[in-house]
């Protein structure tokens, strides 16, 4: 991977859903259909240069060669809690995916983001990481969740999120320009109390149902 990329995601559908997911009124459930509507959308993109391998196979026909993933070497890293909201669509398409959990949150005042809980599956080397948060504001839960993941060593990593805020954007890569974004949108830009704007609120709470 060259350094410091953003892959915009827009296609159609995705922006489509997007915009369902953003209005105030949408419910919990529907809420939580469209996130994982997007994610299996989404997953195409994040996985379209996946290696695999070719194996041999009987068609009723004859014998060939013929290409499989090797999901296991896949990790999907959500952070929690919103980043599991994207993690069952991502497993729908990548069933055989391990999983590792980041717990932050933001402190509400200083913005920082505060660990309670980190838990990656064995043999990290070997495995390309997917980091899962449908948000991106300040970037400060993402910096922290991928210093720690690069702490095992995973082959790769790359960073997934439904909206992405620029400031956010900056400070991530500032932080690990290694490592790439893939976005549905960039938005404007934050509020005083880092927010996304326009953005679609909180996203633990909408799609959890706890506020
Ligand atoms: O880029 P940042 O400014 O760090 O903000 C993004 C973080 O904020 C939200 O989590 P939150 O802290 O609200 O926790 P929750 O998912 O448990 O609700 C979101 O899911 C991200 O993890
Ligand atoms: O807009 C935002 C910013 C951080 N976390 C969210 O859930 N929403």
């Amino acid at each position: 991977m060259s350094q410091a990329e953003v892959h915009h995601i827009n296609h159609p559908l995705i922006q489509h859903k997007l915009t369902l997911m953003r209005e105030k009124d949408r419910s919990t459930s529907s809420f939580r259909r469209l996130l994982h509507e997007i994610s299996m959308l989404m997953a195409y993109e994040v996985t379209r240069d996946m290696p695999t391998q070719l194996i041999d196979i009987e068609t009723p026909l004859e014998t060939m060669q013929s290409p499989v993933i090797d999901g296991k070497k896949t990790v999907f890293v959500s952070i929690l809690r919103a980043g599991n909201g994207f993690l069952d669509g991502m497993l729908s398409v990548v069933p055989g995916a391990r999983v590792g959990h980041v717990g932050l949150y933001r402190d509400p005042k200083t913005l920082g983001a505060v660990e309670y809980y980190f838990k990656m599956p064995h043999s990290m080397h070997e495995r390309d990481a997917v980091v899962l948060d449908p948000m991106l504001a300040t970037g400060n839960s993402a910096v922290a969740a991928v210093d720690r993941l690069k702490e095992t060593n995973p082959k790769s990593i790359r960073f997934v999120c439904l909206l992405a805020a620029p400031e956010g954007i900056k400070n991530f890569h500032e932080a690990h320009p290694d490592v790439p974004i893939y976005t549905a949108a960039i938005d404007r830009g934050l509020n005083d109390h880092g927010y996304i704007l326009p953005g679609l609120g909180d996203a633990g709470d909408r799609m959890f149902g706890t506020k």
